[in-house]
């Protein structure tokens, strides 16, 4: 069973077919912008940062075999395909600031006259294919800044120094890990990091109900990785933080809003307030291409609303009564008050600090 989720040389991807995981290790070939945009709506593939890969890369795919007969034709098939993939899931922002970074640079190599048709689109699949490690890098600063973070908090509350502090326990929602990413992943890099430091006592991952992100492929990455984990249904949360003495929730974002409100998988709200209730930490692991600096707050988030059959059936077999009415939001907006720190690949902000200390990086 694998755990790459993209696998891609130039002129060739494949994509880990999520829907059958984790029954089936089945890839499916990308070969261009139509089948990108399909996995991504179909959710074949899923989760924020690995959407805009796979959709810049079948780009990359598409343009290869292609011969342009001028750069102002290649800047505006980038630009249409590039709108296009945009539209696949409306939620996630990574898509749409992967989209205007390559516009922006095909705009730039288009006004360029040291440069020609050729290498025009040597310097595009270049910055398509940079994503890839770039995506891991981050997830890797992402898991070193969060597990730190945590394990802090943990000391500074039994008033000791942050190496003496854990092993920890710490709950997950939805999949974060290598399937929703390059590799490594986000909020699951910070479990990682965490299981490196040899500071993880125990993760818990929810369900994640309807798609069941946590009971597919969370717990198969966590299975893979020998962490010692535990698989608890979306309605347990409350019980578990009182039972278990959880050091921190840890979850994923699709976009962050400048004032830190963030829209992540449905039910993830409900767990920060249930964390709040606790007084237990509550943190967003997210790279900056999740953050949407463009928006003031999560009312401007377009939640993206998914099929009735998805909470109907589960596969082929009915679970729900026939006729009845179905509401299928697949993310929801935590409130910035509800958020302990938003773990960024830069560091560690409070919701607050957030719009101002990223404009200072963007700007450096
Ligand atoms: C690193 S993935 C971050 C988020 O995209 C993740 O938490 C999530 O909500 C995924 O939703 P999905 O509907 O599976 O794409």
């Amino acid at each position: 069973m694998s755990l790459q989720s993209i696998k891609y040389s130039r002129g060739s991807l494949d994509i880990l077919d999520q829907l059958l995981l984790p029954v089936q290790s089945k890839y499916v070939a990308v070969r261009g912008v139509e089948d990108g945009w399909k996995v991504i709506n179909k959710m074949q593939v899923r989760g924020a940062p690995a959407i805009a890969i796979v959709g810049c890369l079948s780009l990359a795919v598409e343009i290869y075999p292609e011969e342009f007969e001028s750069k102002k034709r290649l800047r505006q098939e980038v630009e249409g395909k590039l709108n296009y993939l945009v539209s696949a899931r409306p939620t996630a922002v990574n898509m749409k600031i992967a989209a205007d970074e390559l516009l922006a640079l095909a705009n730039d190599l288009t006004k360029d006259e040291t440069i020609d048709v050729a290498g025009m689109k040597e310097r595009f699949l270049n910055a398509t294919e940079a994503m890839l490690e770039k995506d891991i890098a981050d997830n890797q600063a992402i898991g070193s800044h969060g597990a730190q973070a945590i394990l802090k908090r943990v000391a500074e509350a039994a008033g000791a120094q942050t190496g003496t502090a854990g092993p920890v326990r710490v709950l997950t929602h939805c999949n974060t890990g290598s399937l929703a990413t390059a590799g490594y992943g986000t909020a699951l890099g910070v479990v990682r990091q965490l299981a490196e430091l040899g500071k993880l006592e125990h993760v818990y991952c929810t369900e994640t109900r309807p798609y069941n992100q946590g009971a597919r492929l969370t717990a198969y990455e966590l299975v893979h990785e020998k962490f010692p984990a535990t698989l608890v249904l979306d309605s347990m949360v409350a019980a578990l933080l009182r039972a278990k003495n959880v050091a921190g929730v840890v979850v994923g974002a699709d976009r962050v809003a400048a004032n830190g409100d963030t829209a992540n998988k449905i039910g993830t709200y409900q767990i920060a307030v249930v964390a709040k209730h606790h007084g237990v930490p509550f943190y967003v692991a997210a790279p900056l291409t999740s953050i949407d600096l463009a928006i003031p707050g999560g009312d401007h988030i377009i939640i993206e609303e998914r099929p009735d059959r998805e909470m109907t059936h589960v596969g082929e077999h009915r679970i729900a009564a026939p006729g009845i009415n179905c509401w299928n939001p697949a993310f929801d907006v935590t409130p910035a008050s509800l958020i302990t720190g938003i773990i960024t690949e830069r560091g560690v902000f409070k919701p607050e600090e957030l719009k101002e200390a990223i404009t200072k990086l963007l700007e450096s």
